[in-house]
């Protein structure tokens, strides 16, 4: 009996540590998706790794050395160095690199898409622009034109990689759209919820980056878990009321309690890169920038750089009373001010919100 042909295809935008780790769920389901291509292209930021292409390595040996070393992909997933040739024929769309490099990413491929073509961002981080705070897929669907959902959870991706069992959330407002989402997520290993709540998810993601950046500050002044803790609370509760305040009732607040949100501050607080970096940096002396350069082989960091949009928009907004975590991470950051005044003024009572929501 002859097999239909499959209506659907994959393409997958950014190769570092965790578009090369979702590259190995999506790789493997595909596979078991009648409806879905076998082949899964990924588009690689070139470069030469050890004298060679690091297409031509993903290609060939099926690893990606450099940011997921020790891991096989699927032989399915195909590198491809040009981000139009990645995106051709491509009805589902993945994008999963570092915030800083969105725009460029997205006007290279504007215009090369299926009209049919749908995106998920996997992103953690936000955008500035004149209108205000953007979150990644009002940026995807701004400049592509198409339905945009989210996934963010408390998602190390080497852990995941290892196949250690945690949970992910998917926002979509279509419900048909996220369940075939969830089918090329979902695994055993790594479970996937699905919400409507596409900014919530996304929000949670991005702005727990900066509440990673205080937990790696506390660690740095070895300082121990109660205020480890502290910092987390203060930072949860101002990563919810800065949320609330720019998208107001279009964010649920359950979405807080999923995996994007409460699962993943614990993560990150815990585990994650923008921890470790700001640790370092507490004991060094040395910018975020350089340490990054230093320590993480060409993966990048989000968090300092959201410390500084979050900033420039409370700031903007007079609001950063409201916020003096944030606000003092930031100072510490990019101002020379001390680790210790990271607890100046953490005195705000978030059980009476008089913010109200931005125009
Ligand atoms: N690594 C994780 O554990 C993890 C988990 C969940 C979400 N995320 C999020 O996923 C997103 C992507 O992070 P990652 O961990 O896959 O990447 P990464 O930090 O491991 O790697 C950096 C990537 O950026 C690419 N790059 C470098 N310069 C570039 C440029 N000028 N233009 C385009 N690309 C360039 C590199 O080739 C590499 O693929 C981030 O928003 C991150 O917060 C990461
Ligand atoms: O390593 P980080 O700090 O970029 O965090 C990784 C993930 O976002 C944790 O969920």
């Amino acid at each position: 009996m002859a097999s239909s042909t499959p209506t659907n295809k994959v393409c997958i935008l950014g190769s570092g540590n965790w578009g090369s780790t979702a590259a190995r769920i999506i790789g493997d389901n595909v596979q078991l998706l009648p409806d879905f291509d076998n082949e899964v292209r990924i588009w690689v930021y070139e470069e030469m790794v050890d004298g060679k292409k690091l297409t031509d390595i993903i290609n060939t040996q099926h690893e990606n050395v450099k940011y997921l070393p020790g891991h096989k992909l699927p032989a399915n997933v195909v590198a491809v160095a040009d981000a139009v040739e990645a995106v051709k024929g491509a009805t589902h769309i993945v994008v999963v690199i570092p915030h800083q490099f969105i725009q460029n990413l997205l006007d290279t491929v504007h215009g090369h898409t299926m009209p049919n073509a749908r995106a998920i961002s996997l992103i953690k981080g936000i955008g500035i622009s004149n209108q205000g705070m953007t979150t990644m897929t009002q940026i995807i669907h701004r400049t592509l034109a198409m339905p945009v959902a989210s996934l963010s959870g408390a998602n190390i991706a080497n852990e995941i990689a290892e196949e250690k069992y945690c949970e992910t959330t998917i926002g979509c407002s279509d419900p048909d759209e996220a369940i075939v989402w969830r089918s090329l997520f979902n695994t055993p290993y790594f479970r996937v919820n699905c919400v409507s709540d596409v900014i919530g998810v996304e929000f949670c993601g991005a702005l727990k980056n900066v509440v990673a950046v205080g937990a790696g500050f506390i660690d740095g002044m070895g300082l121990g878990n109660n205020t480890k803790a502290a910092v987390i609370r203060i930072g949860f509760l101002e990563m919810r009321r800065l949320a609330m305040h720019i998208s107001g009732a279009r964010i649920q607040d359950s979405t807080f309690m999923e995996s994007c949100g409460i699962a993943d501050v614990i993560t990150t607080c815990y585990g994650g890169r923008n921890r470790r970096l700001a640790e370092e940096f507490v004991r060094t002396g040395k910018p975020m920038s350089q340490l990054e350069k230093e320590l993480l082989n060409g993966q990048k960091l989000q968090g300092y750089l959201t410390a500084g949009e979050v900033h420039s928009y409370i700031d903007g907004c007079s609001i950063t009373d409201h916020f003096p975590l944030f606000t003092n991470i930031y100072r510490i950051c990019y101002q020379n001010k001390p680790p210790h005044s990271i607890f100046d003024g953490l005195n705000v009572d978030f059980s009476r919100d008089t913010l109200g929501q931005a125009q």
